[in-house]
């Protein structure tokens, strides 16, 4: 099954297209857990059960684990993950970019190690810092197209005069993934939640890629918006939630509050679909 295939089926199986991030900050953990960067795989293995039935993919940014010398514990949790939720697709998020020979190890790192389904990438190196992850035929990645962050117009929205068309930098790239880089149809891109309009360009020109859009919750994007610029019924839509479903309830409840957000987000995005309520 192509990593394509599998986002598809999660999306069939649990009627979602939301993807609950996983960013464990201990110093957000409840009572008893609270600043023991330890209790990470306790803490993420509590959510992704609460909320394995609600969504589309799980992603897991890396930086939460290295930081805290927690990779024993991302490793548990992918071990976790896939004997608990072997249908849901993980993404992780790492927006690895690098030369061949490096990029290399961290496709090694990405697949093998941890074992995820994709990776996020940054394509700034150019194609010989993709293609050693595409080596893996059933993996998917997620290049970095039009961030959610601000800083993303310093670079993204520059105009390549030495293009045809002369198309801004984000545009450009939603095009090279759309067509002459993606081989083996194994690429999507990342796109802001934060930035409708552009998600309704790149899906002008990328009408078939998956997309991966973090910014809904905490970052205050616009999730009916961002539905209604992306959707469609054959390019899947991968729309990232972290710490508004991880720290619902600063509680022992947290996996309950986790679960009520989760719940309220996949529906808030299934009811926006263009196709919503129609028989
Ligand atoms: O453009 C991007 C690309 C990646 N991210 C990542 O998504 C989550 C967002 O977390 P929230 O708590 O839902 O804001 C986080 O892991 C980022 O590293 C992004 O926000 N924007």
């Amino acid at each position: 099954m192509t990593f394509l295939e599998r986002l598809q089926a999660a999306q069939r199986q649990n009627g979602s297209m939301l993807c609950v991030g996983l960013d464990p900050e201990p110093t957000r953990f409840p009572q008893g857990m609270k600043d023991n960067a330890a209790r990470i795989y306790d803490f993420c293995a509590r959510i992704v059960d609460a909320t394995g039935d609600l969504v589309i993919a799980f992603k897991p940014q890396i930086a939460y684990f290295a930081a805290h010398r927690a990779e024993e514990q991302l490793e548990q949790l992918m071990r976790h993950l896939r004997a608990n939720w072997p249908h849901v697709p993980v993404i992780l998020d790492a927006k690895r970019g690098d030369i061949g020979s490096t990029a290399e190890q961290y496709a090694r790192e990405a697949f093998e190690r941890y074992g995820a389904d994709a990776v996020t990438l940054s394509p700034f190196m150019g194609f010989d810092s993709v293609q050693p992850y595409l080596k893996y035929p059933d993996k998917g990645a997620f290049l970095l197209c039009r961030t959610s962050n601000p800083g993303g117009d310093d670079l993204q929205n520059q105009r390549l005069a030495s293009v045809d068309g002369q198309p801004l930098l984000y545009e450009h790239v939603a095009r090279l993934a759309q067509g002459p880089w993606n081989l083996n149809g194994q690429l999507g891109l990342v796109v802001g939640a934060t930035y409708p309009a552009e998600i309704e360009r790149v899906r002008e020109i990328a009408p078939t890629l998956p997309l991966l859009i973090p910014g809904v919750g905490a970052q205050g994007g616009d999730a009916v918006a961002t539905v209604r610029a992306g959707w469609r019924e054959n390019g899947a839509i991968v729309v990232n939630s972290s710490r508004a479903i991880l720290y619902a309830s600063s509680g022992m409840d947290f996996a309950d509050a986790a679960r009520a957000e989760a719940l309220r987000t996949r529906e808030v995005l299934q009811a926006a679909r263009p196709t919503a309520g129609k028989p």
